[in-house]
């Protein structure tokens, strides 16, 4: 977007629709979409707490604008269909205009030590989570012939991963190959699809990742200092304005971004030329330090696991 021209991204009069509205990320937007003057529905499952945030963006709304939260557990598909069409009742039916989709979780841990479930609620809970309501968002506004925009929220770890993350990188990185090629698909419906790459963001999210979290884990990602969720929350608006597809909240993150990107549109030409150059150095680099990082912690974990006699246990 030049300067002189007029973004056309506008959240004032739209309808918003947010996952994952109630805490961290998705709620530092919903207050950032209300005191701009969207119409805003925030989804989560937890009602209470979802109550509680309805009435804190009612608080800060016009009274002409709608808010309402819906509580539904989108990792299952009639769910997602339904909470969609749940939200349109104030409107006539007709669909969001915007989409957030920032429901996610994680619980970093190694392979060896999760549980079936853990691993397949890491999947569900970062690719599914969004890709359903996605499914449902284009069918609805393509029905009805209705323009908008889709915005996923990967991560830092949707480019690039590293020990810990099994449960949660695979499920970031296909909402990037899901966003790539809907985001081709939608030139014919005039539907912009985003997708965000944060590095850490300070909230509960992040506080109950950090209690059980690998030592190795910790490690490698202390380069990364986690950001308050409205600083978050600024720079994928800040991004959505400027039209870029991948956005990122930082230097680190497009340096990544360059090194990860399957061909997907540039930001900006002379700028990408420059992250592309510096990251084809500063990456290598990175990695042999991460890697160097879990072999320092292999003694550590290996004596943990003889103390809890993984080995020669078939039944661990
Ligand atoms: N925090 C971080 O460091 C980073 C986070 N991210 C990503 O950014 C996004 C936001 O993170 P953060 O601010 O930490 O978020 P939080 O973990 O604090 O909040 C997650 C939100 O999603 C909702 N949610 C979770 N699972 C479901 C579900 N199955 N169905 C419906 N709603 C659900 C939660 O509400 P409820 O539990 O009531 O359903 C809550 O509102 C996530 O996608 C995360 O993966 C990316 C990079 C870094
Ligand atoms: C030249 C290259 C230098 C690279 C330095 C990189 C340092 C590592 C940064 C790791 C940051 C992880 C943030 C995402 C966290 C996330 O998604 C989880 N909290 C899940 O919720």
């Amino acid at each position: 977007m030049g300067l002189f021209s007029k973004s056309d991204y506008q959240p004032k009069g739209k309808h918003c629709y947010i996952t994952g509205g109630t805490q961290g990320l998705g709620k530092a937007l919903a207050e950032s979409l209300v005191k701009q003057g969207a119409h805003v529905t925030v989804v989560a499952r937890d009602v209470e707490k979802g109550k509680r945030v309805e009435a804190e963006l009612k608080a800060l709304a016009q009274p002409h604008q709608i808010v309402q939260f819906i509580s539904a557990d989108l990792t299952n598909h009639k769910s997602s269909e339904q909470t969609l069409i749940k939200s349109t009742e104030p409107f006539n039916g007709q669909a969001p205009d915007y989409y957030y989709l920032c429901a996610g979780f994680s619980r970093p841990k190694y392979m060896v030590d999760s549980s079936l479930a853990e691993f397949e609620d890491g999947f569900n809970g970062t690719f599914w989570v969004s890709a359903y309501t996605a499914r449902a968002a284009v069918k609805l506004m393509v029905r009805q012939r209705r323009v908008g925009r889709i915005t996923f929220v990967s991560s830092f770890l949707g480019y690039t991963t590293f020990a810990g993350y099994t449960n949660y990188s695979p499920g970031k990185y296909a909402l990037r190959g899901l966003a790539d090629s809907l985001r081709s698909e939608m030139l014919l419906h005039d539907i912009k699809i985003h997708i965000f790459m944060p590095c850490g963001i300070q909230g509960p999210g992040l506080e109950a990742e950090n209690a059980d979290k690998p030592a190795v884990t910790h490690k490698i990602e202390e380069g990364d200092t986690p950001i308050p969720p409205e600083y978050s929350a600024r720079a994928m608006e800040n991004g959505l304005r400027k039209g870029y597809y991948q956005i990122t909240d930082n230097i680190v993150a497009d340096f990544a971004r360059l090194r990860s990107n399957g061909g997907v549109p540039s930001n900006n030409f002379f700028a990408d030329c420059f992250y592309l150059l510096v990251s084809s150095i500063g990456i290598p680099i990175w990695r042999m330090t991460a890697d160097s990082a879990v072999r320092n912690g292999r003694r550590a974990v290996l004596a943990d696991y003889e103390v809890r006699g993984i080995y020669d246990n078939p039944a661990k």
